[in-house]
C-alpha cells in the first residue's frame, strides 16, 4: 500500500539554539531519500525530529498520510511504522545476535520476518550465535539495521551508516540497503557525509546546510554539478 511520510515547515532547536528552519520532506514508500551535509549541518537532529526526540523542540509538522506525528511519544512514532538507527549502533552486547533480534520483532509481524531480514542483510546470517561484544563496527552496523528491520518498518531512517567502517563492509551495506525499498516496500532515509554512498543509493537526494534544507534534486544532478557539490559539501577552506 502506498504511504507517505511528510515534513512540513520544521524548524527544531535545542533550548534556544537553532538547528533546522523550516524543513520540507516527502518520502514514499518504496523510494530511497538521502541527506547529504557537512558536520552540524542537521542531518541527525531531522531524523531525530521525524522520531519526536524529547531532546528537541520542534515547530511544524511530520505526518504519515496526513496523522500527524508531532504530539507523539518515540515510541509511538516507532509503533505507526517508523525505526529509526542512529549512528552510535546501540545492540545488547550481552544478548546473541538472534537475540537482539528476536526481542525487536513487533506482535503481529509474520514469524517468517527473520528469514526475510536475513535474506536482506546477508552478512547478519553468520553472526546469529555470536554475542554482540564480539561484533566488529560493520557487524553491529549490518545488526542494527536487520533488528530495525524485525519490527516491519514501513520508513527507516538510518544515521550515518557508514561512519568509521571499511571500504569492503560499506560496500556490503550498500548492496544490502539498495534492496530494501523494493523487498519490504519501505521508504529509507539515509542520512550520510559519504557522497558517493547515498549518490549510488538514493532516488532523490537533499542538501542540508547550516539547518536549511539548500538543495534537493536527483543524484544525477548533483553528481553532475561539481560546483553545487563543491558549494554546499566540500571540506576545507572555502
Ligand atoms: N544535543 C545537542 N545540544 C545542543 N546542540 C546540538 C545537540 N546536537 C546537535 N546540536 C547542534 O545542532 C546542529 C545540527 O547538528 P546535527 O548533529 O543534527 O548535524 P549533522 O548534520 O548530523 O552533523 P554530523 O554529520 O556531524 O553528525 C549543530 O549546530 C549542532 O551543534
Amino acid at each position: 500500500m502506498t504511504s507517505t511520510l511528510t515534513v512540513t515547515g520544521l524548524s527544531a532547536s535545542y533550548g534556544l539554539a537553532s538547528a533546522l528552519k523550516s524543513i520540507d520532506l516527502r518520502v514514499e514508500k518504496g523510494r530511497c531519500v538521502g541527506l547529504l551535509g557537512r558536520n552540524g549541518a542537521g542531518k541527525t537532529t531531522l531524523l531525530k525530529s521525524i522520531v519526536a526526540d524529547p531532546e528537541i523542540t520542534v515547530r511544524g509538522d511530520v505526518a504519515i498520510d496526513g496523522r500527524s506525528l508531532r504530539k507523539l511519544a518515540t515510541y509511538k512514532v516507532a509503533r505507526l511504522g517508523v525505526a529509526w538507527v542512529p549512528d552510535t549502533r546501540r545492540i545488547f552486547t550481552r544478548l546473541t545476535v538472534a537475540e537482539n533480534l528476536d526481542i525487536a520483532r513487533r506482535r503481529g509481524v509474520a514469524s517468517d520476518q527473520l528469514e526475510r531480514v536475513l535474506e536482506a542483510v546477508p552478512l547478519v546470517r553468520g553472526l546469529l550465535k555470536r554475542a554482540g561484544y564480539e561484533l566488529s563496527g560493520g557487524e553491529q552496523q549490518a545488526v542494527t539495521i536487520a533488528r530495525a528491520l524485525m519490527s516491519a518498518p514501513d520508513f527507516l531512517l538510518l544515521d550515518e551508516p557508514t561512519e568509521g567502517l571499511s571500504p569492503l563492509i560499506v560496500e556490503q551495506l550498500q548492496a544490502s540497503i539498495a534492496r530494501l525499498p523494493e523487498i519490504f516496500d519501505l521508504g529509507v532515509v539515509v542520512a550520510e557525509q559519504n557522497f558517493r554512498f547515498v549518490t549510488d543509493l538514493a532516488d532523490e537526494v537533499h542538501v542540508l546546510e547550516t539547518g536549511e534544507m539548500v538543495w534537493s534534486g536527483t543524484p544525477e544532478l548533483l553528481v553532475s554539478d561539481p560546483d553545487l557539490v563543491d558549494r554546499h559539501l566540500s571540506v576545507g577552506e572555502k
